[in-house]
C-alpha cells in the first residue's frame, strides 16, 4: 500500500501533576494567582492529523462525553492557529482519548496544546513556541505549560514559567468517581485563597500541598475515600482542582503493587513523572 505522506501519527498529549499547588490572590477579573509545581507524566491521549488542502476540520474521537464539536478544545485550538496565520489548510483528527476528563490532570488543556504543536509543524505556519503559548493561553491557563513542553514551576494565572527538574518519581494516579469542575472550585468563598507568595527556592524545599485540597475532600466523599486509602501506602494528595489523587513512588513495582490492591469500585495507573514531555520528545521526530 502506497504510504499517506499528509498522515502523521501519535502525536501524545500527556497528562501533568500539580505537584503543588498555592493559591495567594484572587484577580478583579475572577480569575486566582497560583503558585504550582507542573509535572508531566508518560501517560496520554494521542491524536492522528491528516492535513487537507481545504480549510475544512473534521475530528473523529472515541471520546464518550457530551462535549460538543463546536466545545471541543482541539477544534478551538485548530481554528485559532488557522485564523492567526491565516492558513487555507484543513485537517482531519482522530483522538485516542485515555485521560479521564475533569480530573485535574489536564487532558483538554493537553490535547489542545498538542494540536496547536502538532498543525504548526504539519501546516508548517512557523509560528514561534511563545507565540503559540500566546495563542494556547486564550484557551486555558494550562495550555501554555504543555506547549512549553517542560516540568515548571508557575506564577500568575499559570502562564509564567520557570522550567525546572523535579525528581521524576513513579506515580500510581486515582480517578475517583466523581466530577470536580474547576469554574465551581474556584466560584466558592469557602476556598482558602490567602496563601503568602514565597521563593522558588522556599517553594521547592517545604513539605508540597495543594491548597485545593481540604475543600474538595470536605465537599466530595468519594476524592475523601480515595485520598484515604492511598495515603496509607504512600505521600499521596490532589492534583489541580481535583479530583484525582496521586501517590508518589521511588520504583515502578511497588506503584503496580499497589495499583494490583485496588478494591474493585476503583480506576487508576501507574506513570512516570517526566520533565520533558512526550509531546517535546515527539516534535524531534516530525
Ligand atoms: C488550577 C488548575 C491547575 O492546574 O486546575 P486544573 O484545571 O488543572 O484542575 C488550572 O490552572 C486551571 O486551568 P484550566 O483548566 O485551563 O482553567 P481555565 O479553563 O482557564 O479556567 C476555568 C475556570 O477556572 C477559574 N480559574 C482558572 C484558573 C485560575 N488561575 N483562576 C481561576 O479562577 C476561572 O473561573 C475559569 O473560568
Ligand atoms: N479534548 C478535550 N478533552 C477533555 N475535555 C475537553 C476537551 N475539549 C473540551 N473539554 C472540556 O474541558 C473540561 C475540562 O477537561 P480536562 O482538561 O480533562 O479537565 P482538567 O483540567 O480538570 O484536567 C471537560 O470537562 C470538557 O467539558
Amino acid at each position: 500500500m502506497m504510504k499517506d505522506t499528509n498522515l502523521s501519527l501519535a502525536w501524545p498529549a500527556p497528562a501533568k501533576l500539580n505537584l503543588f499547588l498555592h493559591i495567594n490572590n484572587q484577580r478583579d477579573d475572577g480569575y486566582h494567582e497560583l503558585q504550582t509545581l507542573f509535572q508531566f507524566v508518560d501517560y496520554c491521549d494521542y491524536l492522528d492529523f491528516k492535513v487537507t488542502q481545504s480549510s475544512e476540520l473534521k475530528l473523529h474521537s472515541n471520546m464518550n462525553s457530551s462535549v460538543a464539536d463546536c466545545d471541543n478544545l482541539i477544534l478551538l485550538a485548530a481554528k485559532s492557529l488557522q485564523k492567526f496565520c491565516n492558513c487555507q489548510k484543513g485537517a482531519e483528527i482522530w483522538l485516542d482519548k485515555r485521560l479521564p476528563m475533569g480530573g485535574g490532570i489536564g487532558g483538554g488543556s493537553s490535547d489542545a496544546a498538542t494540536t496547536l504543536v502538532a498543525l504548526n509543524a504539519l501546516w508548517n505556519t512557523q509560528l514561534s513556541k511563545a507565540q503559540l503559548m500566546g495563542l494556547g493561553l486564550k484557551l486555558g491557563a494550562d495550555v501554555p505549560v504543555f506547549i512549553n513542553g517542560l516540568s515548571a514551576f508557575a506564577e500568575g494565572v499559570g502562564e509564567k514559567l520557570l522550567p525546572v527538574t523535579p525528581k521524576e518519581y513513579w506515580y500510581l494516579v486515582l480517578i475517583p468517581d466523581v466530577h470536580v469542575s474547576t469554574a465551581v472550585v474556584f466560584q466558592d468563598p469557602q476556598l482558602t485563597r490567602d496563601t503568602p507568595k514565597l521563593d522558588i527556592d522556599t517553594l521547592m524545599s517545604a513539605p508540597w500541598k495543594n491548597d485545593c485540597q481540604d475543600f474538595v475532600v470536605k465537599r466530595y466523599p468519594q476524592v475523601a475515600n480515595t485520598l484515604g486509602w492511598l495515603v496509607e501506602y504512600a505521600p499521596s494528595r490532589m492534583t489541580g482542582t481535583g479530583a484525582c489523587i496521586f501517590g508518589q513512588f521511588e520504583l515502578e513495582h511497588q506503584a503496580l503493587e499497589v495499583l494490583a490492591q485496588l478494591p474493585k469500585d476503583m480506576l487508576g495507573f501507574v506513570a512516570k513523572g517526566t520533565n520533558i514531555s512526550p509531546l517535546e520528545s515527539r516534535l524531534t521526530r516530525l
